[in-house]
């Protein structure tokens, strides 16, 4: 059941805001010289696959006992068991959430309307699996009997950016014959730039939408639609051709893509957790469907760790309670996603969706405005770019910013020393934030170098570090599909936790809708060359300007 607690309200958060005072003088410094086993206490590992050492925050005993109490408080377990039990925790949307259905490995029965939906799951992977075969052993033929060789993925948001980033994080077990694309703008730059590199022969298009109604979405698949029958001038050949990910049966079939050839998924599924879904198809085209499975099994070891596990172990609690702490009571506004990993880029370009659309609500489960901070702004880059780039700010910057730092023990390119030289500045920089450089430290350097006093005095205020700039470490053993299921599952269901303590509805994204109805009004008003009186001045002198210029 989920309940309408206000955070605030409890005992837990008053007691939290007094501890904060005590704490808000505390180091890092000082917490790591009283306690030397800091690093044993504060580490937390999933299956020999993912260390959480979370020991460089400034947290106490004292802190975590009244965070795990706030989670109680705000009766997160209930609340896992209506998620995981089909219970229709989305209820502005009436819909049960149930991505970890998707990967139950172990096809416990679960229920939505008293239907258990795990036959259809199954029954879907089972045609997803089956179709992988047909591409991959060239079965699968293009209208003029060629194997398929390209794969374009055609969606946006939840449709596009986890099968982007799994692809690319999991590039190692690509298939040789098999080249991934993904086409999300409706700039047509987008879909110009994809199709210039494809044969229409050796093309698959996967039209990626839940509800197959979204704009952007559609125009780039009637583009690519226009583009392949210029050449095969056959509406018969779109079968062999065009293959449909969605929820949609309707539409999907009045576009003309034969119902065959739809991949089905269902509404308690939301779009930013639908990877593991028909709208994975693309991930499982490109690493194989054997892969694609070991992703949803490290996702399902996830799901049992994050619903077995005590809390003072459980590795998404423990990321989204400490999150909170920072959150409403440092009053941090953002969380870096930081990889060490190149393959890992779109890592935070997904979860900036995953977080951000999912606890970006400032409405409580009541229907009434909160009084306290809710999600976080989510950014990040891959290291050690990130280092050249915005790290200044996070060492010597006027802003807490809590980051996350992620990354592989095992390269999947040992070449030379390179691993080594990524993983040192992995490791260095986490240092450098918690424990930073002090002044004395600053002039025993400039001594040794032998720069005179006056000129000593006058740099070190700018070569201070601070420290107690807080972080988490993800140590992996290696990013391999299963691995990178336990990952994402470990950050979902950390914005999962969060959301139940703030008491917002996670499941839903009712702020994307107002850019689109009125981009949808917009659309007509830029037809001819009329002058626009209909909005704001800003919005008429922008739209009139644009109709000068074009
Ligand atoms: O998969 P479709 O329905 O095309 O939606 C694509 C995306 O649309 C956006 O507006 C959001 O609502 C996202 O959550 C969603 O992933």
């Amino acid at each position: 059941m989920l309940e309408k607690i206000n955070p605030t309200q409890t005992a837990a958060w008053q007691e939290l805001e007094a501890h904060f005072k005590a704490m808000k003088k505390t180091t890092l410094k000082e917490l790591f010289a009283n306690d030397p086993n800091r690093f044993d206490k504060y580490t937390a590992s999933f299956n020999d696959q993912i260390l959480l050492d979370y020991s460089k925050n400034l947290i106490t005993d004292e802190t975590l006992n009244k965070l795990f109490n706030l989670a109680k408080q705000c009766k997160l377990a209930d609340a896992t068991k209506a998620m995981f039990s089909g219970e229709k925790i989305n209820r502005t949307e009436d819909r049960a959430v149930l991505h970890t259905a998707l990967r139950n490995r172990s096809n416990t029965p679960v229920y939505v309307d008293g239907q258990d939906v795990m036959p259809q799951v199954n029954a879907v992977l089972e045609k997803m699996k089956a179709f992988c075969e047909k591409i991959h052993s060239g079965k699968w033929t293009g209208y003029t009997g060629k194997a398929i060789r390209s794969i374009v993925n055609i969606g946006i948001g939840g449709s596009d950016l986890g099968p982007v980033m799994i692809t690319e994080a999991l590039k190692p077990y690509k298939k040789a014959n098999i080249e991934s694309y993904f086409v999300s703008n409706v700039d047509g730059t987008h879909i110009a730039e994809t199709l210039k590199k494809l044969d229409p022969e050796t093309t698959l298009f996967l039209v990626a939408s839940k509800t197959f109604t979204t704009q952007e979405t559609m125009t780039n698949a009637h583009s690519a639609r226009d583009w392949f029958l210029a050449s095969a001038k056959d509406e018969a050949f779109v079968a062999k051709h065009f293959a449909a990910l969605s929820t949609n049966a309707k539409a999907v079939s009045e576009f003309g893509i034969d119902t065959d050839n739809m991949f089905e998924f269902w509404d308690w599924v939301g779009g930013r957790y639908s990877s593991w879904s028909a709208i994975g198809l693309s991930i499982a085209l490109n690493i194989g469907f054997d892969n694609f499975e070991e992703l949803l099994a490290g996702a399902h070891e996830m799901d049992q760790h994050f619903v077995n596990t005590p809390i003072e172990k459980n590795l998404p609690a423990l990321l989204g309670l400490i999150g909170i702490w920072y959150n409403n009571f440092f009053g941090t506004q953002t969380v870096a996603l930081l990889p060490y990993d190149q393959y890992m880029h779109r890592f935070p370009a997904y979860f900036q969706q995953g977080d951000m659309e999912s606890n970006g609500k400032y409405v409580d489960r009541n229907g009434h405005p909160v009084d306290y901070q809710t999600g976080p702004i989510i950014w990040g880059e891959a290291g050690t770019n990130g280092q050249h780039a915005f790290y200044q700010l996070i060492h010597q910057g006027t802003k807490l910013i809590p980051a996350d730092f992620i990354a592989p023990a095992q390269t999947h390119n040992p070449l030379g020393d390179h691993h080594q030289k990524l993983l040192s500045n992995f490791f260095a920089q986490t240092e450098a934030l918690a424990f930073g450089k002090d002044a004395d430290k600053v002039r025993a350097e400039f001594v040794a170098q032998g720069k005179a006093e006056d000129e000593i005095e006058q740099l070190v205020p700018f070569k201070v570090f601070q420290g107690n700039r807080p972080t988490n470490s993800i140590l992996m053993q290696k990013i391999t599909p299963r691995s990178l299921g336990s990952l994402i599952a470990m950050y979902e269901h950390k914005i999962f936790v969060q959301g139940v303590i703030w008491n917002i509805f996670t499941f839903d994204q009712w702020g994307v809708e107002l850019g689109k109805q009125l981009a949808n009004k917009i659309l007509p008003e830029l037809a001819d060359d009329a002058t626009v009186t209909s909005h704001d001045s800003s919005t008429n002198g922008l739209i009139n300007t644009f109709k000068k210029w074009r």
